[in-house]
């Protein structure tokens, strides 16, 4: 664990997004001299945000009007409308959301490696957070809630009357902010030739660590090889994260004479498994995934919890009523942002969220902003015939089955029989009537039924988007995990497509999404569904922001329309890391099978077993599939006392995939 983890948090921060353009400069500021080591924790996440934005989707921060909560609005995303979508932190951790919610405010625990929790600030109290945000959020809804330029009181109570000015207020203060960026952003530019100006303004935003006037130079390789049996003095970490950062973005000039920019890189990425206390494969595997700064960013942003969301079951409310009911209780909330007209962040509380009355009564779930997104994206329809394929705890499973106003059905399946029993209660206490719970395995169907008008694969994942709420994955994630869960990820997809059917009238969809950001387990995945499948396309998501997904990323190149995926990141969206594709299922040309897709295929099963099964159901028998079935064939072999033959130099496939969800 390293240093940055084991300190506490500061308070969760506002729900916004932006759109990562460059890292924001900043000027030298005295106050960005203070000690770093106890900046940030992860404390038990409590509702005590007082900061005020909100996600948004258009940098000119769209006001959330209540006005067109009118479920049967067309405007804006139709749906939404009448969409109620729970939280997704717990299907991560692998827990019921139910133990999660219940308990007072001050349990409710997206962290896992504080020591103690994160102290509730009265709400009066208008100290800032105990560390710079990791993330400049974007200029949609004011940032900075506590600007004398605001023109409301922070500390005033939010209302259902004063909440539009509020909105307002704060688009004015990001509007402010944006112009306040760009100047600073471009003063930096201008002053390109300063290098004493560049120390500063390119340090990233929340390493704060001395300012030494001596030249940088890069460890020799005995300074590195005591520093791995001695701890290295996290300032000493911090600043060389700075300079590294500083000489990777002007290598020419401010590297030392001599030195490779793979040596800066080696560095960069070992001082960042020991400030953020990550294992050296995953924080690699991260930083490539971004710019230089934007990979610190990113660090920070998995430091720092995601503000507390809830989304309005509109089976049993209606937004502005349970946002007046909870308002009444003493909860300060506002509306998420014009994406979304049933979520609603909650900044402080003096009761707990997860044991309210309406919270009984399932007038909402306590749901990561995220988590709306691949429901949103599916877009259900009433009367539809919908398989949410791996559900539990059932957050999306709610939010499908309200969007489709309990009508048609759901049929909510989920491969770990525990965790169905969450979900049962969830599809109880939500009042859902059109649910079917469900426990086989995803690649038991269609076999086991088919013909969806829709099909969400909200897969289990690696949770590399979640870290904030579970730091666990930090450490505990190896190569060989990551090749596993990409392999069922692919088996499950594959599956998923052929529930569908073509034929539908009013859908033909399929939404994959997982809580991850890395490659392996979201474009790679998409990308061998369009190659296995050639009878689907990916289509818009339909959602109003995200970053493309990679066409292509480390000599792998994936098909072009790959860029209509959408990733979600802390750092850029303030809400947790998250990857959404929109497949549309087309009649299938009748082909005769390539003589090499005959036979049957022995699949790893989730508790170890190898399964058979004919292989023209889901085709796993190209050259990137050779080594599982190979490793499945060793596994047989040794579970009979045989000895296997030695492994060819593939990757290993022998234990059991965990939902890491
Ligand atoms: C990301 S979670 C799902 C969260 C859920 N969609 C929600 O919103 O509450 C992934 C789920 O996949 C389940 N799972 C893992 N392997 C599976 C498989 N082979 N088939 C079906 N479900 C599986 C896990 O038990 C876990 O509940």
């Amino acid at each position: 664990m390293g240093r940055r983890a084991k300190n506490k948090q500061p308070p969760p921060e506002n729900l916004e997004t932006k759109e990562y353009s460059k890292p924001r400069k900043r000027k030298a500021d005295p106050a960005d001299d203070r000690p770093r080591p106890a900046k940030k924790s992860k404390g038990k996440d409590t509702v005590t945000s007082k900061t005020k934005s909100k996600i948004n989707t258009s940098k000119k921060g769209p006001r959330i009007r209540f006005e067109d909560e009118n479920p049967d609005s067309s405007e804006g995303w139709e749906d939404v409308r009448d969409g109620a979508a729970i939280g997704d932190l717990d299907s991560l951790l692998g827990d019921s959301d139910d133990d999660l919610l219940r308990g007072p405010v001050q349990e409710l625990d997206f962290g896992s490696d504080a020591d103690e929790p994160a102290p509730l600030p009265s709400k009066k109290s208008k100290s800032k957070q105990g560390g710079t945000p990791p993330s400049e959020i974007v200029p949609t809804a004011g940032s900075s809630s506590s600007s004398p330029d605001s023109d409301w009181d922070e500390d005033e109570r939010t209302t259902m009357a004063n909440m539009e000015a509020r909105s307002r207020a704060m688009d004015a203060q990001a509007a402010a902010d944006a112009e306040l960026d760009m100047q600073e952003f471009q003063a930096a530019d201008a002053d390109d030739d300063d290098e004493d100006a560049d120390v500063d303004m390119d340090r990233p935003d929340d390493m704060n660590g001395d300012i030494d006037a001596e030249p940088f130079q890069l460890p020799t390789a005995e300074e590195r090889e005591q520093e791995k049996i001695t701890t290295p003095d996290v300032h000493v970490v911090q600043r060389r994260i700075r300079e590294c950062v500083k000489v990777l973005g002007k290598f020419k000039r401010l590297a030392e004479k001599g030195r490779s920019r793979s040596e800066y890189v080696a560095q960069l990425i070992m001082d960042i498994t020991s400030y953020y206390g990550y294992n050296e494969f995953l924080a690699e595997k991260l930083f490539h995934l971004f710019s230089v700064p934007e990979a610190i960013e990113f660090f920070e942003a998995n430091e720092v919890p995601r503000p507390v969301t809830i989304r309005t079951n509109t089976l049993r409310s209606r937004r502005r009523d349970l946002a007046q009911a909870l308002i009444n209780r003493g909860v300060n909330l506002e509306p998420i942002g014009k994406w979304t007209n049933v979520g609603l962040q909650v900044f402080e509380s003096t009761v707990p969220i997860g044991a309210t009355p309406e919270y009984l009564a399932g007038h909402y779930m306590l749901q990561a902003a995220s988590s709306f997104l691949p429901v949103i994206a599916l877009a259900p329809q009433p009367n539809e015939r919908v398989l949410d394929m791996a559900s539990a705890p059932g957050g999306k499973t709610t939010h499908i089955a309200a969007m489709m106003q309990n009508t048609g059905v759901v049929f909510a399946n989920d491969a770990n029989k525990a965790r169905t029993k969450s979900l049962t209660a969830n599809v109880h206490r939500l009042g859902c009537r059109n649910v079917v719970v469900c426990s086989y395995d995803g690649r038991e169907f269609p076999k086991v039924m088919g013909g969806f008008d829709r099909v969400l694969l909200d897969a289990p994942c690696s949770g590399t988007g979640v870290i904030s709420k579970d730091a666990s994955v930090k450490t505990n994630k190896s190569e060989r995990d990551f090749t596993l869960l990409s392999h069922l990820q692919k088996q499950l997809i594959l599956c998923a497509i052929d529930s569908v059917s073509p034929e539908s009238k009013t859908g033909g969809y399929i939404v994959y999404s997982t809580c991850s950001v890395t490659v392996d387990e979201n474009e790679a995945v998409v990308d061998y569904a369009l190659r296995k499948r050639p009878n689907v396309h990916l289509v818009d998501t339909s959602l109003e922001f995200g970053t493309p997904g990679f066409t292509s990323f480390r000599g792998k190149v994936f098909a072009p329309s790959v860029a209509l995926t959408r990733r979600f990141y802390p750092h850029v969206h303030n809400m947790d890391g998250f990857f959404v594709a929109k497949f549309k299922v087309e009649k299938r040309a009748k082909t005769k099978k390539p003589a090499e897709e005959a036979g049957t295929v022995e699949i790893v099963a989730e508790d170890g077993t190898v399964e058979s099964q004919p292989q023209e159901d889901i085709g796993f028998d190209s050259e990137e599939d050779k080594p599982y079935l190979e490793e499945a064939k060793r596994r047989r072999m040794k579970a009979k006392g045989l000895r296997p033959p030695p492994r060819t130099k593939a990757p290993t496939v022998s234990a059991t995939v965990k939902a890491s969800a």
